[in-house]
């Protein structure tokens, strides 16, 4: 795995954090360091999938990367007729995720896409995964994605939702980051790697508040939904269509 070293050395300028074939090279590596219980919310995809999959159905992975979460719904899929639809705006992801799919054998086809996902067709979904991707959309196409999730769904559907979010209390909300920041300096980034690569996400990445994002999957029409996973700043939801 190749190590994440994008933010080392001194940048003059810290340009906008971009999804580009620097970032797809080292992006394992740079999650995993990153994102607190990463691995455990991909391991819980796969478990959720099992559980609520249902024949001739669809499987989305929304902003998938280079797969890991399609990977794991795939590998616990064993409903008849099932297909995995994952999507993707950089062609850097697209084109890795596509080979990494390819190294592992399986019965279950996936379509990988490189579309944005505010203009793909979802319907007929038994699972739709939309992992540390809704927080990239502007604030204003947010309501709509999680509508269109919701109208996609069939009746018994999951929507599994993970962002890194904003406490809307500012106390509580500085105790959270540090305690990120804290969990990167251990996975071994210096202060500056942190500091320059806070400054690439303020404009590209702002996350909402967990009471924005009940609110939001309630308008939706959701009936059903609880956060199953947080650490610091970080969560897991899920949301199922009665
Ligand atoms: N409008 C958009 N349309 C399509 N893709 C988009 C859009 N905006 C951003 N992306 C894509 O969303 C992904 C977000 S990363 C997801 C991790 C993955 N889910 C994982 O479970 O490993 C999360 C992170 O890096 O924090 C990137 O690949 C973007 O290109
Ligand atoms: O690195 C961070 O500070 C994050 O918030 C998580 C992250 C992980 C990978 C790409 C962009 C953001």
């Amino acid at each position: 795995m190749q190590k994440d070293s994008i933010y080392a050395a001194p940048l003059g300028e810290v340009q906008d954090f971009r999804f580009d074939d620097q970032v797809a090279d080292v992006f394992p590596d740079m999650i995993q360091r990153s994102v607190p219980g990463y691995h455990t919310i991909i391991q819980t995809i796969g478990k959720l999938t099992a559980k609520y999959q249902q024949p001739d159905s669809l499987y989305y992975d929304l902003g998938c990367s280079l797969g890991a979460a399609t990977l794991a719904m795939r590998r616990n899929l064993t409903a008849e007729n099932c297909k995995i639809i994952s999507v993707d705006n950089s062609s850097a992801m697209v084109e890795r995720c596509e080979r990494h799919l390819q190294s592992f054998r399986s019965d279950v086809p996936v379509d990988v896409q490189l579309a944005d996902i505010r203009h793909i067709d979802i319907s007929n979904a038994a699972v739709v995964v939309i992992n540390f991707t809704l927080q990239f959309l502007p604030k204003t196409d947010r309501d709509q994605l999680i509508q269109q999730i919701y109208n996609g769904l069939k009746p018994g559907g999951l929507l599994i939702l993970s962002e890194k979010f904003i406490h809307s209390q500012t106390t509580e909300n500085e105790l959270l980051i540090d305690l990120h920041h804290d969990f990167k300096r251990a996975n071994g980034y210096s202060e500056l790697e942190v500091s320059q690569k806070r400054t690439a996400l303020e404009n590209v990445m702002q996350p909402d508040t967990l009471q924005q994002h009940a609110r939001r999957l309630s308008q939706a029409g959701f009936s059903q939904q609880t956060v199953w996973f947080q650490c610091f700043n970080f969560c897991s939801m899920l949301a199922i269509k009665s």
